[in-house]
């Protein structure tokens, strides 16, 4: 059986945090892809400052030349907030022979009590949580812990930065950084 990590998220934009959790997870589980999953409306925090096409094409972006990253648009294609139980219902649906593992950040399993249909999603899916500096990694729920790297950045550290002209060079795919630029975004 295939087993496929998702990233789920809004991506606004996308970070080399997402990139190092993805890395690590697919080393440390043996996965044999990983998908990253844009939101069109974030569930639980304000709508996303940059349209859902342009941070699908950021996150082709810095996904690209990895040949075990993919990009999936199946949330860009729903109405209304991006519910992780109705994605997971499709992608079961869709493949019903591979073995999901939906990969979160310490501060998305704090907060995994109030995921719509929470107690359903947890029998659906394996959750896959790594660090995240200020969050402790602490649940009732069934989720797999990653000793993924710590990285202290995070996508509105990134928007603060550009809108106050500080760098954030480093701290993107230089592809992401260019695509932000020539598109003067977050300014
Ligand atoms: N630096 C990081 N370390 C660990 N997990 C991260 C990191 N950045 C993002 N994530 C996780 O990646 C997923 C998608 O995150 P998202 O696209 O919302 O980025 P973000 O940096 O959290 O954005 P924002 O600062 O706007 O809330 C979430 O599960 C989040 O917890
Ligand atoms: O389904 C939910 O209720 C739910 C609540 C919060 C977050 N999520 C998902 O978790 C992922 C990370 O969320 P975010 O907002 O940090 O980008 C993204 O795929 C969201 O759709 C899902």
């Amino acid at each position: 059986m295939k087993k496929i990590g998702l990233l789920g998220g809004t991506f606004d934009p996308p970070h080399i945090g997402h990139l190092i959790i993805a890395d690590d997870v697919y080393h440390e589980l043996g996965l044999d892809e990983v998908w990253f999953i844009p939101s069109q409306i974030p569930p639980h925090k304000n709508a996303a400052s940059v349209s859902a096409d342009k941070r699908l094409e950021m996150v082709e972006k810095a996904t690209s030349g990895r040949d075990y990253f993919f990009v999936k648009g199946i949330e860009l294609q729903r109405t209304g907030p991006s519910y992780t139980i109705d994605t997971i219902k499709q992608l079961k649906e869709l493949y019903p022979d591979i073995d999901f593992y939906f990969i979160i950040g310490a501060d998305m399993v704090e907060y995994l009590p109030q995921w719509q249909a929470i107690d359903e999603l947890i029998h659906a899916i394996q959750f896959v949580g790594v660090k995240r500096p200020g969050f402790d990694l602490v649940t009732p729920y069934p989720v797999r812990l990653v000793d993924s790297l710590v990285v202290d950045i995070s996508s509105s550290d990134v928007r603060s930065r550009i809108k106050t002209r500080r760098p954030v060079r480093y701290l993107l795919p230089e592809s992401v950084d260019r695509y932000i630029r020539e598109h003067k975004l977050y300014e």
